[in-house]
């Protein structure tokens, strides 16, 4: 999928925009607080029905305006025309899709795979499970059918056994659930699975060419014990989850576990290393993407010089212009565009006001 045109009105601080992206990296110039992240947001806001900065509702349309509006023009691998939209009006935001309301934002989802990287990045790296948990997932649903009927599955079974642990159910009524949620735990598993093999040697190529030799290493945690079935796992645990009042094993508590030699990478690498590798973690499921389904994602790059040394920076913006993912970087200064990397488009935003520019200068 590729963004062909993105048209803005009374979006945060952007007034009005139309530009016209091109197909690899985007360039997006501009002082602090001109409007780049604003125009991050609202192509964000496209692919996902949500902001990746956590602002929501009324407060995402401009001051002084009384709605908004963010459509983008998609053509996608087999050349087909689509059109997306997202707009608020009146305390409700709506969600269209080529020409009707979507009956969700994940219909938006499905149609326009995004991801961003921003400053936080490296938290999935350092932070707990939860985070890496999310990014396997967004992988697996864009790449496996079947993954989000059964995960939606496994979730529903949990719960129900998690409420009758919690009011001290008696044991029928706990394990009354017991074989949906092998099932359902079983297939989330198993696409999990086939993902991460196939995830990781691309991820180990993308983190050679930007760190050069570095011993990666991606294991992914079922959410219970190595050589034990899940089946196996909950009957095991059984009185812990009577006496926790929840279900411990499952699925809900895989991980992925990165490691550089014999180390975990949080305790081993540099905060720039643990930014590159997390940024290699989303441009492989990107490429991946590209690979297994023909469907290219979207990726959205925040602030990024301001976070890495000139060698990182130079190495990951050239790995990702060549990758032939679309993109969108924004910059302080177009001189922080490392030498070397090949832009498709630039753009730059001064107080909202959006320009298409022909050189870096
Ligand atoms: N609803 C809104 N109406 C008007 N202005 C807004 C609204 N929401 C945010 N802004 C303003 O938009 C401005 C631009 O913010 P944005 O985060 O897009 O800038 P930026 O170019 O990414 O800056 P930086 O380089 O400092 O990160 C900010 O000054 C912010 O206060």
């Amino acid at each position: 999928m590729q963004l062909q045109r993105l048209r803005v009105r009374d979006f945060r601080c952007l007034p009005q925009v139309g530009m016209a992206p091109a197909p690899g990296l985007n360039a997006i110039t501009g002082d602090n607080a001109s409007g780049k992240t604003s125009l991050l947001e609202a192509i964000h806001l496209l692919g996902n029905g949500q902001t990746f900065t956590g602002v929501a509702g009324d407060r995402l349309i401009r001051e002084g305006a009384s709605t908004f509006t963010v459509v983008g023009d998609l053509i996608d691998d087999r050349r087909n025309s689509h059109r997306i939209g997202v707009g608020r009006q009146t305390g409700e935001t709506r969600f269209r899709l080529d020409g009707r309301d979507a009956p969700s934002r994940l219909a938006l989802v499905e149609q326009l795979p995004i991801q961003i990287i921003d400053p936080n990045l490296h938290r999935l790296v350092e932070a707990g499970p939860d985070q890496r948990r999310r990014y396997l997932d967004w992988g697996v649903f864009h790449v496996e059918h079947g993954f989000f009927e059964a995960w939606r599955r496994y979730r529903r079974a949990l719960r129900q056994r998690n409420a009758a642990l919690r009011r001290g159910a008696d044991l029928a009524s706990v394990v009354a659930w017991d074989r949906e949620l092998v099932e359902a735990g079983n297939s989330v598993d198993a696409c999990r699975r086939g993902y991460v093999d196939t995830l990781l040697p691309v991820l180990k190529q993308i983190v050679t060419d930007v760190i050069g030799e570095f011993e990666l290493t991606l294991s992914y945690y079922a959410g219970w014990a190595a050589g034990e079935d899940f089946s196996s796992a909950l009957i095991r645990g059984l009185d812990g989850d009577q006496r926790a009042g929840f279900t411990h094993a499952g699925p809900h508590r895989a991980d992925l576990r990165i490691r550089v030699g014999h180390s975990r990478a949080r305790d081993w690498v540099s905060r720039g290393q643990q930014k590159v590798i997390s940024a290699a973690m989303l441009l492989a499921q990107a490429v991946l993407m590209m690979e297994r389904r023909g469907v290219q994602p979207v990726l959205l790059i925040d602030d990024i010089a301001a976070e890495l040394g000139e060698a990182y920076r130079r190495a990951l913006l050239k790995r990702i212009a060549e990758s032939g993912v679309q993109s969108f970087v924004t910059f302080l200064d177009p001189g922080l565009i490392p030498d070397g990397v090949v832009c498709g488009a630039m753009f730059h935003v001064e107080h909202g006001v959006v320009q298409a520019r022909s050189e870096r200068g």
